[in-house]
């Protein structure tokens, strides 16, 4: 899962980032106003804080350390949640800062469950704590009604922006779970190439399902000689690059399927015979000039037999297979590197795919 966890925790990054900024600037807003009214604990709080968010916004750099960052900013919005309802009162609406972070403790997958749940309860019974205390206790200072009105919205719109933020954040996380276990599904891990379960699902797909298309099982030439020679890690590198040449020698529409070991599927929908053989033919040639460099320095050269058969309207896969591996068998025997077509019983002429 490294490869999947990789953008998530960008995006995590990113968004810790962005909160830092944003909850930075509303503290230096809030500077002035306490300031103003004579809550002067608040306004050196608000002080205390933009340093705090200034600190998570470095921490969440890409060299940083995230989970700092992000547990920097929680402690500020606890701590800054009980101070201001100790000091202007419950209805001020700073208790329900406090709201979110149920939610975003829960989903975090940095700690384990148990510490999680540990948390929650904490804030809960500080939620809690905090609402008795202030229904049995006067705030430090008194703040007008107005004033006290314009923070109760201001939470409270805060409040819903934190949970409107929480939502799409887990909502993206599972469409790019998602999307990254689809892709994983369907692809080959060495390579990148669709693999069988993906090819035998793109060649029922209309408009495959009603034309003809083509089918080129490519197999490359003594390969179990470059594992044996060079060792597998070579072999891996000749796959791959393998597979790059499939992809230049073929089109965006075209269907590049590793169909086992050293051998891959083309699947060409909506594609005539006399078309398919001059792309078998390209790709032939193609992979003779493909080299992949050794350590050593020298150049090690592959070579490909390519089995060609079409796929009728509605024919089984397994068939139009069956027919271009016995090609590819022909091929083989008759000396490798060529293209042998289903439908002739000798190889295809260089000059009749050139035309
Ligand atoms: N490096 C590497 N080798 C693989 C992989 N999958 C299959 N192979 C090897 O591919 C080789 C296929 O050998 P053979 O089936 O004898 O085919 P070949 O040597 O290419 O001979 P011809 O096809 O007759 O030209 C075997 O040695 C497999 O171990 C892979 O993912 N990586």
């Amino acid at each position: 899962m490294s490869t999947t966890a990789q953008p998530l925790h960008e995006s995590y990054r990113l968004l810790i980032r962005f909160c830092a900024v944003v909850v930075c600037l509303v503290h230096l807003a809030f500077i002035p106003i306490f300031a103003g009214t004579g809550v002067h604990a608040l306004a050196a709080g608000n002080v205390l804080s933009v340093l705090a968010y200034g600190y998570a916004y470095w921490q969440s750099r890409p060299q940083g350390n995230v989970r700092l960052a992000a547990d920097v900013i929680a402690l500020e919005i606890g701590l800054h949640a009980v101070a201001a309802t100790l000091a202007i009162g419950w209805s001020s609406g700073f208790h329900y800062l406090m709201i979110p972070m149920v939610p975003v403790c829960m989903l975090s997958a940095t700690r384990p469950r148990a510490a999680r749940m540990g948390i929650v309860l904490c804030i809960s019974l500080a939620y809690i704590g905090l609402r008795f205390w202030s229904s049995r206790h006067p705030p430090f200072y008194r703040l007008s009604d107005g004033l006290l009105q314009a923070l109760e919205y201001g939470c409270l719109v805060t409040l819903f922006l934190a949970f409107i933020t929480i939502a799409l954040r887990y909502h993206d996380i599972i469409v790019e779970a998602h999307e990254m276990l689809r892709h994983e599904a369907f692809t080959d891990p060495l390579t990148g190439a669709l693999n069988r379960r993906r090819l035998a699902q793109v060649a029922t797909l209309p408009p495959a399902a009603d034309t003809h298309s083509a089918l080129l099982l490519c197999d490359l030439d003594h390969f179990k000689l470059v594992n044996d020679q060079y060792g597998h890690s070579v072999g891996d590198q000749v796959l791959q690059a393998f597979y790059r040449q499939l992809l230049e020698c073929t089109r965006g529409g075209d269907h590049v399927c590793r169909w086992g070991g050293e051998e891959f599927l083309v699947l060409l929908p909506q594609t005539d015979m006399a078309v398919a053989r001059m792309v078998a033919y390209r790709l032939r040639a193609s992979v003779e000039r493909t080299s992949v460099r050794l350590l050593s320095g020298e150049l090690l050269f592959i070579t490909v037999t390519v089995g060609l058969t079409h796929l009728g309207p509605g024919e089984p896969l397994q068939a139009a297979v069956h027919r271009a591996d016995e090609a590819l068998y022909r091929g083989k025997a008759a000396g490798r590197n060529q293209v042998q077509d289903s439908t002739v019983e000798r190889p295809v002429p260089v000059a009749e795919l050139q035309v």
